[in-house]
């Protein structure tokens, strides 16, 4: 369960200008669950938790173990929505130092195909060398160019290093149904593979084997993630009344918030390991919001890290921000400051206290601090940082964005602003089919 609470933006905006967006949040709900609003061909993540099988989750885990046998290094190689979920949940639930410790568990993952970056490409490669290694190619479209590029290198490093046999069973692909190049290679190849649904958009298919195979490869229990997310959706369902849905009153409060100049919405945490599930949130609300000339800017800091950089441009920059802090309940573990006879560091007022009582404080006093400065607070608390309940806030925040992008007006489903990059860098690297763009791109350098 989570629980949002507004309070600290009803300085800056009434309860009431709140309130009065219920009907058009019915409205929102009402054409997402009838399928009746802008980009309703990509409505599969609506009541997606709740339709996962036993059989899908038993096919995923055992996928997951072939892998886990077989490598010390899994590479989950994705972008955007190909990456973000499963990374934001591998963090938020690993421990933070998992990669240093001699004794593993669960294979290591990494990361590629997110990036065209020269020296990471070779520094992975270099660093699997020597390593028992599988692969996870995950792209909707199959025809990605980070994500091929990565591919393209990894497959014939694994084929090179393990052999083909053994290649294909460590190499799975998560891809359209038919279509793309992803979708080619694993049929030819015979890789293992998952489909991601036609009406699910990347952004919004963390609990599909996108996300579900390397949470599961890394050890987490998917079922527990699921079920987090089923009772989400239950607790934002159509039915349950403006004032008790948690998803409704923020995709509400944030428009309103817009309404009146607060165009940057900072997503804040406390613990740096939910630093991706802000990395995920900023593309889930970016890509969906961010079109027509509209759309609230998603930020995310990581605090108090980055109380000590940032902290200035929020207390006393330009006021058009505001904030959500993620709230963790409770930790996973317990430390306590210790007490010191010398006190040198002045620090023994602290002495008996949990790690974590000092880190609610900082949150408290940083929330006044900043309501004071001028920036409206909202506050989602979670339980802990365990399964359920990441899987209830990924869901959470799934289902407001959808209300959020229809009350906004905008279609939440599609990203057309993304095509543009990629036509020059095609028509810059002149790739067959783009000759025209090649001409008339080069005239203008
Ligand atoms: O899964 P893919 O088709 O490879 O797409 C990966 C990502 O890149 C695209 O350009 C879109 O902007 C994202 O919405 C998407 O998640």
């Amino acid at each position: 369960m989570i629980s949002l609470n507004i309070e600290k933006t009803l300085g800056f905006i009434s309860k009431e200008n709140v309130f009065a967006y219920e009907a058009q949040v019915k409205a929102a709900q009402e054409a997402l669950e009838n399928g009746t609003g802008k980009g309703n061909d990509f409505l599969g993540w609506l009541h997606l938790p709740s339709s996962i099988t036993k059989e899908h989750l038993a096919d995923l885990k055992a996928t997951a173990q072939t892998l886990r046998d077989n490598c010390e290094v899994v590479v989950v190689a994705g972008i955007g929505g190909s990456y973000l979920g499963a990374r934001a949940v591998i963090e938020a639930l690993s421990n933070s130092f998992t990669w240093l410790q001699d004794k593993k568990t669960a294979p290591v993952i990494l990361y590629a195909g997110h990036n065209i970056g020269e020296d990471y490409l070779y520094e992975l490669t270099e660093y699997l060398k020597d390593k028992k290694f599988g692969v996870i190619n995950i792209s909707k479209s199959g025809t990605t160019t980070e994500t091929a590029l990565a591919f393209r290198l990894l497959k014939k490093q694994c084929e090179d290093q393990r052999g083909k046999e053994m290649a294909k069973k460590v190499i799975v692909a998560i891809t359209d149904a038919k279509k793309g190049a992803a979708r080619v290679t694993a049929d030819n190849e015979g890789y293992k593979s998952f489909i991601i649904p036609d009406n699910v958009g990347g952004r919004f298919s963390v609990l599909t084997p996108v996300g579900l195979l390397p949470i599961a490869i890394a050890g987490f229990d998917i079922e527990k993630l699921v079920a987090g997310a089923v009772g989400m959706e239950k607790t934002c369902g159509k039915d349950v009344p403006f004032a008790e849905n948690p998803a409704a009153i923020y995709a509400a409060t944030r428009n309103e918030l817009y309404k009146n100049g607060k165009k940057i919405e900072i997503l804040v945490n406390y613990n740096p390991k939910l630093h991706y599930v802000s990395e995920w949130w900023k593309q889930l609300y970016g890509e969906s919001e961010g079109k027509e000339n509209k759309g609230i800017f998603p930020a995310a800091v990581d605090f108090s890290t980055d109380l000590h950089s940032m902290g200035q441009w929020i207390q006393e920059g330009e006021r058009t921000i505001y904030e959500t802090v993620i709230s963790v309940e409770k930790t996973q573990h317990s430390l306590q400051v210790p007490s010191d006879e010398a006190n040198l560091d002045g620090l023994n007022f602290l002495a008996g206290k949990h790690v974590d009582e000092v880190n609610k404080m900082a949150e408290l006093g940083t929330q006044l601090a900043h309501v004071d400065g001028g920036v409206p607070n909202m506050r989602i608390v979670i339980p802990a940082l365990n399964e359920e309940s990441i899987g209830g806030l990924l869901y959470f925040f799934e289902i407001a964005c959808g209300i959020s992008g229809y009350i906004l007006g905008v279609n939440p489903f599609n990203q057309p602003g993304v095509e543009a990059y990629k036509k020059n860098m095609f028509a810059l690297l002149n790739k067959p089919g783009y000759e025209e763009e090649s001409k008339a791109i080069q005239a203008r350098l």
